[in-house]
């Protein structure tokens, strides 16, 4: 059996770059300084991962940050009003809210908080709406765009191709699912409660692993010559970070894999970069 090749993200994320690199020296030459505000409540392992990623990434590109870091159990009166302030402040062009929240933060209630012209990781109502409609005028989420633009780099044509999605998440699976849905792919979505799991990714020539379970997708769960794309972020009993794949045991199956860390998750923090400057022209009219 060929051995599958590993698909990086770095050159997917530094063609991103390069050209988030000239923009931006073009709206600091007008006196613009985009700017992304972070919201993390608490430290979860792969919201840490994403915030030094994020930072790093608008670190070499120009664009500001800050992280607003919360408290564990604040209440939701006070992440309401967090948002608000940042919402209604100038210097700030684009809010990532790191979610799945805690359990006392609703979901349902805050997402209308988020101004949409803001929300470059797609929480608002307004731009998952956007995204279901295959209008690109709002933001959609970072990773799912991620997703397809790796695809897209290596060369991989979903137009008829069987994609399974492993995750309906709003952050990931779901819009993942239509954004490939949107490429022409025959797009199916397993979760917790799919019966059969092995047998329904099996089908799949594209399969995106998106459960949060560390090495969870194990030989069985693939066809030969599947492309497999990684995106859990977990981290492991020696904390080091893996993803939902097991990539040892299915490396020799697969045509093409992306590596965890190096995977997705470095296309994501380009994909924000640029969504953040996407915002920071519109609100400058730029
Ligand atoms: N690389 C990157 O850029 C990013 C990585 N991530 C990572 O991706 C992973 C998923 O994130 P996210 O979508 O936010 O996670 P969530 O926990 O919100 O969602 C997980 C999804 O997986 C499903 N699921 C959980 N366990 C199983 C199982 N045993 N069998 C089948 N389905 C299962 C759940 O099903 P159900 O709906 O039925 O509960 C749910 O739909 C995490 O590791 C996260 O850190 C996330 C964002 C970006
Ligand atoms: N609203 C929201 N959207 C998300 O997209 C989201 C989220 N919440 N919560 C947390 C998870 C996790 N996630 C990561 C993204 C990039 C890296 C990343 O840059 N990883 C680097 C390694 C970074 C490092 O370890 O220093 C890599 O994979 O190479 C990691 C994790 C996005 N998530």
């Amino acid at each position: 059996m060929a051995m599958g090749q590993i698909i990086k993200g770095k050159p997917v994320a530094d063609k991103i770059k390069e050209e988030l690199i000239k923009e931006v020296e073009e709206l600091k030459a007008r006196g613009i300084n985009p700017k992304l505000t972070i919201v993390r409540v608490g430290a979860r392992g792969d919201d840490l991962a994403y915030e030094r990623g994020a930072l790093k990434r608008c670190d070499s590109i120009g664009i500001l940050t800050e992280v607003k870091e919360l408290p564990e159990d604040i209440t939701q009166e006070e992440y309401i009003s967090e948002i608000k302030k940042i919402n209604e402040d100038p210097a700030t062009h684009g809010i990532l809210c790191f979610r799945p929240l805690p359990k006392q933060l609703d979901e349902e209630v805050i997402k209308y908080v988020i101004a949409p012209e803001k929300d470059i990781d797609c929480f608002s109502p307004v731009n998952a709406a956007k995204v279901m409609e295959g209008d690109k005028s709002g933001f959609s989420p970072c990773t799912p765009t991620a997703v397809v633009e790796i695809l897209k780099h290596y060369g991989v044509d979903l137009t008829g191709k069987k994609v399974v999605v492993l995750g309906r998440s709003m952050v990931v699976g779901k819009p993942a699912a239509m954004l490939l849905l949107n490429e022409n792919a025959t797009v199916t979505i397993c979760h917790s409660k799919t019966k059969d799991l092995d047998l329904v990714t099996r089908e799949a020539d594209v399969l995106v692993a998106a459960v949060g379970r560390a090495k969870m997708v194990k030989e069985n769960f693939i066809k030969d010559g599947a492309v497999v794309i990684d995106v859990g972020i977990n981290v492991d009993e020696n904390g080091n970070l893996c993803g939902d794949v097991d990539t040892d045991v299915v490396k020799d199956k697969v045509s093409m894999i992306t590596p965890v860390p190096g995977g997705v998750g470095s296309v994501t923090t380009s994909i924000l970069a640029k969504h953040v400057i996407k915002a920071c022209k519109m609100q400058n009219n730029a």
